[in-house]
C-alpha cells in the first residue's frame, strides 16, 4: 500500500505526516493526546502519521511514500495498526513494551527493523520480508533461536541481551556478515560455520564498535539495566571457555569475545583476516598465547585488559613483539619506540646482540678490582694471534680445529672454551671444553673473565681471556671454533683473528653427517641447516668479513685446503725453503745462526714463530747468540730472518681504527663513572675489519669442488672488501634460546652503584697499588686489563695462575 505525499511536506517536522491526516501544529494539544494514547500503548493512525519520514518515490515510481517509521521510547504495546503500512522500508520501535511483531508480516519491502528493548519472546515471529537486511532484536526476552532460512538476505543481526543458550538456525543466512550475540547464555560457539561473518560479538558486555547503528550501540561503559524480563534472575552472560567453532569463518574481521572465561587464543589461527580482537576480561595468563595470532598480518587492534597476563612484567613489550602489526593495544597506540625496543629485547639483530655481549664483558672486565695479570703482551695495544674457524654446528670445524692444532702444533694450540652443556660421550674436560655449571658461567661473566659469550641451543658458550693467554704463554697462536654470533662479538674486541668460514654446501651430506652423530633432534638439525644460509648471506653481503671460505662437504679435502691456507698465512713453505738454503750454505745464515742440523731446522721454524710472536710478548730482552747443537738458541725478534709468521694472523690497525677503539673505551669509562648515559648510544659505528681476499681467490681459482649454486652462495665477489659490519637479520629464531648476554638491569644497577662510588675509586698515584682504569692509557679496551710484565720464557709449559702477582712487583689492572 502506497501513501500519498502530504500537501506540503516541507512544513512538517520530520516524521510528522502520514496518510492519516494533517500534521499537528505545535501547541495544538497533540502531545497531550499522544500521551493519553501512549498510556494504553496502542498505536493509532494519527500517531503513525506524525512519525513517518523519508518521503520518496514508491516502488512503482508514480507515487511518493514515506519509507521510514520511528517510534522510539513511547511505551507502545500494540503496533498492529502497522499492518496497513506495507510500504515501509525501515521500522524503528525500540524501547517500548511490544510483545508482538506480527505486523511486520505485512511489510514486504522492509529492509531495516529495530525492535530492540521490548518484551518480545517470539524469535522472528513474522513472515519474512524478502529484503530484510538488518534486524536488531537485542534487549528482548527471546530464549530459543529458530530456523531463519527464509531470511536469506539478512546481513546484520543483533540478538544481544537475550536469553539464548545455543546458536542455531542461521545456517542458510548466506549473507550474514554481522552477528551480535553479546550477553546471552551461550557456552559454546556452533552453527556459524557456513556464514560469511566479518563481525562477531559474543561478550557479556556488548561492545558493538558501530554495529547496526549508533542509536543501538551501547558503549563499553554501558550500564543500562537488564531487560525487564530478566530482572531478578541470575544473569551470567556468555561463558565461553574456549574458542571453537570459528575455524571456518575465514572472512571474520572483527571479533569480540570479551568477558568470557577463555584461557587460550587457540582456535583463531585460521582467521587470517582478523583486524580487531577484543578479549578483555577473560582468563588468558600466558603472553605466548598471542602466537596463535602471530601470522594475522591485518591485525591492528587487540584488547587484553582484565586478563591475568596483563600483570606480567613487560607484558606490553612482549605482545608488541609477538604481534608486530598491532597499532592499538588495549586502546593505547603502539609506538615506534615500543616496536623497536621489543625487537631489541626479544630478537635483537645479531649486530646488536654482539655489541651487548662485547659491552658486557668489557664493562665487567673494567669493573674488576685491580689485579696483576701475568700477561705476555708487549704492549696493551697488541692483540694475540688467533685463528677462528666458524661455521654452522657440526660442520666439522671442531675436528678441523683439533687436527690443525695437532699438525701445526708449533704454531697453534686449541683454545678451550667454556660451556654449560654437559660433555658428550668421549669429550674430555679441558680438552674439548671446560664444562661448567650455569652458576659458574654466570660468575665468570661477572668476574670479567670472558671475551665473548653466546647462548646456543639453550647452553652458554664462552671464550675466556685465560684460554687465550694460556696458549699465548706457550708462544703459540690460539685456534678456536665458534658460531657466527661469537665472531661478531669477537670482531668488536681488540683481538684480530683470522676468520675462516667452513661451510657445508651440500645440504644432504651435511644432514647425514649431523644425523650420524646421533646427538641432535630433528628440530636442532633443522635449525643448524637453516643457519647455513645465514653464513652464506653474511659472506655474500659482507665481502671480507671472513678471510677465507672453505666448503666442508668432504672433511679431508677441507682440511687439505685449510692447511694450504695456513701455509700461505704462515709462509711455512717459504720458510722451509729458506731454511733449506740456509742449511746447504751455512755461511748464508743470517746472523750466523747454525741451523745445519735437523734440530736446527726445527729450531729455526720455532724461532720464526717465537720471533713472530715476540711482538706479542712482553719487553723482550733476548739477544741473538750463536746457537749450539743441543742448546736452546736465543732469538733476536727484530731480525728480518725471524719476522713474524704468526703476524700474518693479525692485522695492523689503521689510525681510524685506533681512534675508534680509543673512543669506545672512553665511552665505557665514562659510563662506568656515570658521566654518560650509555656506551652504545654514543658509540660511532665501527668499520669491520677488512681482510685480503687472496685466500678466497686461492680456493676459488683452484677449481674447487663447489657446485655452482653453492658457489653462488658462499663465494665472495671480487669487489672491494666491505667496510661495514653485517647487520644480517637475527638468527635468534633459529636458536632455541635468545642470546641475552647481559642482564642490563643488573649492569645498570652496577653502574649506578659505581657512579655512587666513583669519588672513592682509586686514582693514579694514590696509595692503591694500581691505577684507575678510567684514567689509564688510550689503548684498546682490553689493554686496561693487561699487565705489562716481563716476557714468559718461550717453552714454558705451566700457565701462570691468572690474578697471581709475580714477584716483579709490576702491576697494572
Ligand atoms: N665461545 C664460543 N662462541 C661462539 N660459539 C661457540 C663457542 N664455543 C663453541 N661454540 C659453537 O657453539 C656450537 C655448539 O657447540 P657444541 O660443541 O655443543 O656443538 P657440536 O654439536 O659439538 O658441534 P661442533 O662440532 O660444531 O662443535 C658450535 O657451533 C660451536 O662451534
Amino acid at each position: 500500500m502506497e501513501q500519498f505525499p502530504p500537501p506540503s511536506p516541507s512544513c512538517c517536522p520530520p516524521g510528522s505526516r502520514g496518510d492519516a491526516g494533517v500534521a499537528a501544529e505545535p501547541g495544538s494539544g497533540e502531545s497531550q493526546g499522544n500521551t493519553e494514547m501512549e498510556k494504553d500503548g496502542v498505536v493509532t493512525a494519527e500517531m503513525v502519521s506524525s512519525c513517518l519520514s523519508s518521503l520518496e518515490h514508491g516502488v512503482t515510481g508514480l507515487k511518493h511514500t514515506y519509507h521510514c517509521l520511528s517510534f522510539p521510547n513511547r511505551n507502545l504495546k500494540d503496533i498492529s495498526i502497522l499492518c496497513n503500512y506495507g510500504h515501509l522500508q525501515k521500522l524503528e520501535v525500540p524501547q517500548n513494551e511490544i510483545k508482538d511483531l506480527s505486523c511486520v508480516s505485512h511489510m514486504p519491502l522492509l529492509v531495516i527493523l529495530d525492535a530492540s528493548r521490548n518484551q518480545i519472546s517470539d524469535f522472528f515471529g513474522f513472515q519474512p520480508p524478502q529484503n530484510l537486511k538488518e534486524v536488531n532484536l537485542s534487549h528482548n526476552q527471546m530464549k530459543k533461536m529458530k530456523d531463519l532460512s527464509a531470511f536469506c538476505c539478512l546481513r546484520k543481526l543483533d540478538l544481544g541481551y537475550n536469553g539464548f543458550s545455543e546458536i542455531c538456525g542461521l545456517k542458510h543466512c548466506c549473507m550474514l556478515t554481522h552477528l551480535n550475540l553479546a550477553h546471552n547464555k551461550i557456552s559454546r560457539i556452533s552453527g556459524l560455520d557456513t556464514l560469511p561473518l566479518t563481525h562477531l560479538f559474543l561478550p557479556i558486555t556488548a561492545l558493538t564498535w558501530g554495529f547496526v547503528g549508533p542509536a543501538q550501540s551501547p558503549t563499553p561503559t554501558d550500564s543500562r539495566p537488564l531487560p525487564d524480563g530478566m530482572l531478578g534472575k541470575s544473569w551470567s552472560g556468555n561463558q565461553l571457555k574456549a574458542i571453537e567453532g570459528l575455524e571456518n569463518l575465514k572472512s571474520l574481521q572483527v571479533l569480540d569475545l570479551s568477558s568470557n572465561r577463555i584461557t587460550s587464543l587457540s582456535g583463531l589461527q585460521t582467521l587470517r583476516l582478523l583486524c580487531r580482537i577484543n578479549l578483555e576480561e577473560n582468563l588468558i595468563s600466558d603472553v605466548q598465547e598471542c602466537k596463535h595470532i602471530r601470522d594475522h598480518y591485518l591485525l591492528r587492534e587487540l584488547k587484553l585488559r582484565g586478563n591475568p597476563v596483563q600483570e606480567q612484567p613487560d607484558y606490553r613489550l612482549e605482545v608488541v613483539f609477538l604481534l608486530q602489526h598491532l597499532t592499538l593495544l588495549d586502546e593505547d597506540t603502539v609506538t615506534v619506540e615500543e616496536k623497536v625496543s621489543s625487537v631489541n629485547k626479544y630478537d635483537p639483530p645479531m649486530e646488536l646482540a654482539a655489541a651487548r655481549d662485547h659491552m658486557t664483558h668489557l664493562v665487567y672486565q673494567m669493573m674488576q678490582p685491580q689485579v696483576l695479570y701475568d700477561s705476555t703482551l708487549i704492549c696493551a695495544a697488541s692483540p694475540y694471534p688467533m685463528l677462528v674457524l666458524t661455521g654452522p654446528q657440526g660442520c666439522g670445524k671442531r675436528e678441523l680445529t683439533h687436527r690443525l692444532c695437532q699438525d701445526l702444533g708449533e704454531y697453534f694450540a686449541y683454545g678451550t672454551c667454556h660451556t654449560t652443556r654437559g660433555p658428550y660421550y668421549g669429550e674430555e674436560e679441558g680438552v674439548d671444553y671446560h664444562f661448567v655449571s650455569e652458576e659458574e658461567f654466570q660468575h665468570m661473566i661477572h668476574m670479567g673473565k670472558f671475551i665473548q659469550t653466546i647462548q646456543y641451543g639453550g647452553h652458554m658458550y664462552g671464550l675466556s681471556r685465560d684460554a687465550i693467554e694460556d696458549v699465548a704463554r706457550e708462544g703459540l697462536a690460539c685456534c678456536v671454533h665458534m658460531e657466527l654470533e661469537g665472531v661478531l662479538s669477537l670482531k668488536k674486541s681488540c683481538f684480530e683473528p683470522r676468520y675462516i668460514l667452513l661451510i657445508p654446501t651440500q645440504v644432504e651430506s651435511y644432514i647425514s653427517r649431523l644425523s650420524s652423530r646421533g646427538l641432535y633432534t630433528p628440530a636442532q638439525m633443522k635449525a643448524a641447516v637453516s643457519r647455513i644460509e645465514l653464513y652464506a648471506a653474511t659472506n655474500r653481503q659482507h665481502p671480507g668479513f671472513f678471510d677465507c671460505v672453505i666448503p666442508t662437504n668432504d672433511l679431508e679435502e677441507a682440511y687439505q685446503k685449510l692447511r694450504r691456507v695456513m701455509n700461505e698465512y704462515l709462509k711455512i713453505k717459504q720458510q722451509e725453503e729458506t731454511e733449506k738454503n740456509n742449511s746447504t750454505s751455512p755461511n748464508n745464515t743470517p746472523s750466523g745462526m747454525d741451523l745445519t742440523s735437523s734440530d736446527g731446522q726445527v729450531q729455526s721454524i720455532k724461532a720464526g714463530i717465537q720471533s713472530g710472536f715476540a711482538s706479542y710478548q712482553g719487553e723482550t730482552t733476548f739477544t741473538r747468540v750463536n746457537g749450539t747443537p743441543g742448546h736452546e738458541p736465543e732469538w733476536n725478534p727484530l731480525s728480518p730472518q725471524f719476522r713474524p709468521n704468526l703476524d700474518a694472523l693479525s692485522r695492523e690497525k689503521s689510525p681510524a681504527e685506533l681512534a675508534s677503539i680509543s673512543r669506545r673505551e672512553q665511552h665505557v669509562r665514562e659510563a662506568i663513572v656515570g658521566k654518560s648515559p650509555g656506551v652504545y648510544s654514543q658509540r660511532p659505528p665501527r668499520s669491520s675489519q677488512t681482510a685480503p681476499l687472496y685466500c678466497l681467490d686461492l680456493i676459488v681459482h683452484q677449481g674447487e669442488d663447489v657446485s655452482p649454486s653453492a658457489l653462488a652462495s658462499v663465494s665472495t665477489s671480487d669487489e672491494a672488501p666491505a667496510s661495514s659490519p653485517p647487520s644480517v637479520p637475527s638468527s635468534a629464531r633459529a636458536l632455541s634460546a635468545f642470546v641475552d648476554p647481559l642482564d642490563m638491569c643488573v649492569l645498570g644497577h652496577t653502574l649506578e652503584v659505581l657512579k655512587g662510588q666513583s669519588p672513592e675509586a682509586p686514582h693514579p698515584g694514590s696509595d692503591q697499588p694500581a691505577a684507575d682504569t678510567s684514567a689509564s692509557s688510550d689503548g684498546p679496551p682490553a689493554s686496561k686489563v693487561m699487565a705489562v710484565l716481563p716476557p714468559i720464557p718461550a717453552g714454558r709449559k705451566t700457565p701462570a695462575v691468572p690474578g697471581v702477582a709475580p714477584d716483579t712487583g709490576l702491576a697494572l689492572q
